[in-house]
């Protein structure tokens, strides 16, 4: 499907006008949750997730069978100012590694039987350095945030976006504080592994990007702090919504992308759920802001999506729990 907007105002309508989840198919799938064939509350977050699950399907008896993973890559104008540990150039040479299949992300997609898809966003061209001019104009972010809408198979029935982009930890970091507040410092950690050098200039790029750009409207933050991919994730997460695909949230980057989209229109992350917590430092802080609780907790701090990954398998199992079990009835099992 075309994306539904030509500018920030649109795209911002468009969040607006959706739908929520299906309420039917929530009650029916809590009824169901009742008569399955274990103690009450006994799968734990597994019920939670299969009924929340069920509610964006619109049906009380959901299947996984077609996960998609779409990674967006993006080059970062604010390089320039030293606060990665790695060069821009690994970012369009992790992409022919994602195109041969060799990066963390094609395995882990492999594992959970997901497709995978990669788009990479003029890195020819990165970014504005935004201590010195906003990141994107409108009709870059607008066209990043199509690529994004566009990239999204409505055939799949769940989706993870993750990100490769040098710099973009930065941005992130940029972006979270832009929409919830706090300070550079609050937000600021070491992404691919600054020394205490660096992540003190990090810090202080970030205070200059917050002080240059009014980011009072969180799609002004993405288009005058955020990245290509950023803006491209945030467009896939919304526009999974349009198609009633529910959202595997990933890390840091991920999720201050998708902070955008909550603080521009509430609830427009309800069709989404954390995959996992980062060991980026602001990640909980993030998720917490965000009222999310992480599925898993791994230590990863990588990005890709493989976080989010991770956890398609942790909510194929709760959906396959929840449809595949039999009832106290159809077992013969004497309910309690
Ligand atoms: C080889 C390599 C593979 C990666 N895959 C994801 N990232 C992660 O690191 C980057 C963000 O960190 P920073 O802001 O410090 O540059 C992003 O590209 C992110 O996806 C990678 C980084 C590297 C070096
Ligand atoms: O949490 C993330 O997404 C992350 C953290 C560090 C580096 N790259 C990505």
């Amino acid at each position: 499907m075309t994306a539904p907007f030509a500018t920030l105002d649109e795209f911002r309508q468009t969040l607006e006008g959706q739908s929520g989840p299906d309420m039917a198919s929530i009650a029916g799938a809590k009824e169901r949750n009742g008569q399955l064939t274990k103690p009450p509350g006994a799968l734990g977050r597994l019920e939670d997730l299969a009924i929340w699950y069920a509610g964006w399907r619109d049906t009380d008896r959901p299947q996984i069978t077609a996960p998609q993973v779409i990674v967006f890559a993006g080059n970062h104008g604010v390089c320039a100012q030293g606060v990665s540990a790695f060069p821009p150039e690994v970012t369009v040479q992790m992409v022919a590694n994602f195109e041969h299949g060799g990066a963390a992300i094609n395995q882990l997609a492999k594992a959970f039987g997901a497709k995978m898809d990669v788009h990479a966003l003029d890195l020819e061209m990165p970014t504005q350095d935004f201590t010195v001019a906003p990141a994107m104009s409108e009709a870059e972010v607008v066209l990043a945030l199509s690529t994004g809408w566009n990239a999204v198979d409505p055939a799949s029935d769940v989706l993870v976006v993750g990100e490769m982009g040098i710099g973009n930890t930065t941005s992130a970091a940029a972006v979270a504080a832009a929409v919830l507040g706090g300070s550079a410092q609050d937000w600021t950690g070491r992404g691919t592994g600054v020394d205490d050098d660096g992540l003190a200039r990090k810090t202080d790029v970030v205070a200059r990007g917050l002080a240059r750009h009014d980011t009072s409207d969180p799609l002004e933050a993405l288009r005058c702090l955020g990245g290509r991919e950023l803006a491209a994730m945030a467009g896939a997460i919304a526009a999974a919504r349009t198609h009633r695909i529910p959202v595997i949230l990933d890390g840091f980057i991920c999720s201050a992308a998708a902070a955008t989209l909550e603080k521009a229109v509430e609830g427009a992350l309800d069709h989404a759920v954390a995959g996992h917590l980062s060991a980026e430092g602001a990640h909980a802080k993030l998720l917490d802001a965000l009222g999310k609780q992480p599925i898993l907790s791994l230590g990863l701090r990588l990005g890709e999506g493989s976080g989010g990954a991770l956890a398609i398998g942790v909510l194929q199992a709760a959906v396959a729990c929840h449809s595949g079990m039999a009832t106290f009835a159809e077992a013969g099992v004497a309910a309690g």
